[in-house]
């Protein structure tokens, strides 16, 4: 059966979720290639607006003023179609991001096992200033106190054991067979 108004499913913009360090950007990226979309990483958006990285931004501005500037670039950004987006693992600690995206967007939570994550912490610690100056334990404690955010979203994927080229193949392939279950051209 042919749904002849579900095209709007296609051009949705796809936005990723889910804790510092799973992947948001590299499988975002990935997928948005695959699909021919535009990439946007809403890190990478605040530090060109600011002409920082976000360390330097929660060091010398503030985790408040780096909160309302991701509020803002997050609710322009998601009216958009076609894009793939990719978030910060805090924005959805903010209840109106998480309106604006759950209305506009496919709302994908990339998840990743506490096991799996604490292997890759020294990938990302220098550059996630969130997680500095707390113990192993804090931060396990946070990674799970994080997990009640993302509980809501349109669609969750495992990322253990893949590397991000098969979990973004894995999510494109998902996405065609979705589209083409409703008809969408
Ligand atoms: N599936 C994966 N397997 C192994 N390492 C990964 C995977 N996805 C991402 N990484 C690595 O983990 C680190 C954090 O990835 P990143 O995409 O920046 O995560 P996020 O945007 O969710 O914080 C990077 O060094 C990246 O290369
Ligand atoms: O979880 C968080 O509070 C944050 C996650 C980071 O993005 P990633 O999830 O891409 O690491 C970045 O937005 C900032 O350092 C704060
Ligand atoms: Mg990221």
């Amino acid at each position: 059966m042919v749904y002849r108004d579900s095209s709007f499913l296609k051009e949705m913009s796809i936005v990723f979720i889910g804790f510092m360090g799973v992947g948001k950007t590299t499988i975002g990226k990935a997928v948005a290639k695959k699909l021919y979309r535009d990439f946007i990483d809403i890190d990478a958006e605040i530090e060109k607006e600011y002409g920082m990285p976000t360390s330097q931004i929660f060091n010398q501005i503030g985790e408040k003023a780096f909160r309302e500037k991701e509020k803002s670039v997050i609710t322009n950004l998601c009216s958009q179609k076609m894009k793939v987006i990719s978030l910060g693992g805090g924005a959805f600690l903010q209840e109106e991001i998480k309106q604006v995206c759950l209305e506009n967007c496919l709302v994908i939570f990339l998840d990743l096992s506490w096991e799996n994550w604490k292997d890759r912490i020294s990938l990302i610690i220098d550059s996630r200033p969130v997680l500095q100056g707390k113990s192993l334990d804090e931060i396990e404690e946070l990674f799970y106190k994080r997990q009640e955010i993302y509980a809501v979203h349109h669609s969750k994927v495992s990322t253990d054991n893949q590397d991000a080229e098969e979990i973004a193949e894995y999510i494109v392939e998902s996405l065609k067979l979705a589209w083409e279950l409703y008809g969408v051209k």
